[in-house]
Formats: structure tokens, sequence, C-alpha cells
């Protein structure tokens, strides 16, 4: 994220699809004094040392956190568009996503894989993960991520299919609750092409290949 795109000043930035809002000192102020209050209920002393500044600092980076309601994801794809015949699959696969279950604000994270065949138009690639950030950077289930990402290119775009396979690792089900620290949870989401059978398998096996 550079550092333009979370500014404070309140404005669009320079390409226009961000609009920042959050970093309001206000926010970051209400919700600090929440966290002290929190830090008291579990026992702790809000005022020693160590503790001063933790009140803004969790404040801050819960912001950050979740950064994507500021995003407009369509805008995102519609900034770098551009007409080209070319009709095989774009395949952008390993991005990282960082997201926040909604559930117990804790973190889900791993990897998402996203593939689209054009129909007379392509995007810039780097706009894909910006895409997956805009809706990771939310409270999130995994599956409506999936859905966000697959329904923004494919409403955006319109190509001839979209498809997300998202490989995550949740903490609320390792540091907590059932405590399996090994366990990925897999979520896809498809669209047009990539009913065929055979479309959906050569994604699959882009996705698994290695470039060792
Ligand atoms: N489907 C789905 N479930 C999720 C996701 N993130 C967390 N969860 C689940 O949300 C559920 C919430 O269930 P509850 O029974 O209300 O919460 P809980 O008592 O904390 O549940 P445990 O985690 O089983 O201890 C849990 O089963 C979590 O594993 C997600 O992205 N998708
Ligand atoms: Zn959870």
């Amino acid at each position: 994220m550079k550092e333009h795109d979370l500014d404070h000043s309140g404005e669009e930035n320079e390409i226009g699809y961000v609009k920042v809002d959050r970093y309001d000192p206000l926010k970051i102020e209400r919700i600090a004094s929440h966290y002290s209050d929190i830090l008291s209920d579990l026992g702790e002393d809000p005022q020693r040392e160590g503790l001063l500044k933790t009140p803004e600092r969790v404040a801050k980076a819960l912001q950050f956190l979740t950064h994507g309601y500021d995003l407009k994801p369509e805008e995102i794809l519609k900034s770098a568009m551009f007409k080209e015949e070319y009709s095989q699959m774009v395949v952008v696969k390993d991005i990282e996503v960082y997201s926040m279950c909604e559930h117990h604000l804790l973190p889900f994270f791993g990897k998402a894989h996203i593939a689209y065949i054009p129909n007379g138009h392509i995007v810039g690639l780097s706009k894909i993960p910006r895409v997956v950030d805009a809706f990771a950077r939310r409270l999130q289930v995994q599956e409506r991520l999936t859905n966000e990402i697959r329904d923004c290119i494919q409403s955006t775009l319109a190509p001839l299919g979209v498809a997300v396979v998202i490989e995550c690792k949740h903490l609320c089900m390792s540091m907590r609750g059932i405590q399996k620290q090994n366990s990925v949870t897999t979520t896809s989401a498809f669209t047009g092409a990539f009913a065929n059978e055979r479309t959906r398998s050569e994604f699959l096996t882009l996705i698994t290949a290695s470039l060792d």
C-alpha cells in the first residue's frame, strides 16, 4: 500500500479510486479509548509504559486492516482496461491474501488464484491483486470474499469467464477454538466459460503448476 493511498487529507488520491475518510483522528481517538477499557477489562494496566500507546496503535492497525471499505474495486479495474484481442486464459496466481474473520476479528490469510478469459478487453495485471486487497481488507468470511472478487471482475470487465480459488488458514481455528494448526480452507467461484470442465481443469492445472 502506497503512502498516498492512505493519507489524512480526506481527498481522493491521484488515480481517483480511493476515497479516504478513515484515518480520521476522531475515530482513532474513539477506538483507542475503547481499547483502553478493553485492556483494563483484560486485567492489564493501560497506564504501564509498554501499553501507553497501545490503544492508539491498535486503532490505527484496525483502520489499516479494514481500509478496503474505502476502496472502489470496480474503479480499480476500470482505471486500466485495454482493448486487446487476446482470447486465452489469463491466470494470476499466488496472490497473498490477508483478511479478518468477521466472527472473531482474527486474521485469516493465504493465497488467491484468479483467472479470466478476455472478451475484447484485458486488465492491467496489478489491478487483480488490488481488487483482492480491496475486498480482503474488510471484515470477511472466505466464501463472500471469493464471490465478491468473482462478481466484481465479471461485472466490470465482462470477460467470457472468471475463476477464483482462495486457500487460507484461519487463526480462529488454530490459535483458539478447535486449535487445528494445519487445516487450510479452500473456496472457489466460477462464471461463464469456467462451467466447462476442460476449461476449469486447465485453470486448476495452471495454478498447481510450478515455474521451478
Ligand atoms: N464459513 C466460514 N466460517 C468461518 C469463517 N471464519 C470463521 N468461521 C467460523 O465461524 C464459526 C462461528 O461459529 P460460532 O459457534 O458462532 O463461534 P465459536 O463458538 O467461536 O465457534 P468455534 O470456533 O467452533 O469455537 C466458527 O465455526 C468459525 O470456524 C469463514 O471465513 N467462513
Ligand atoms: Zn473466526
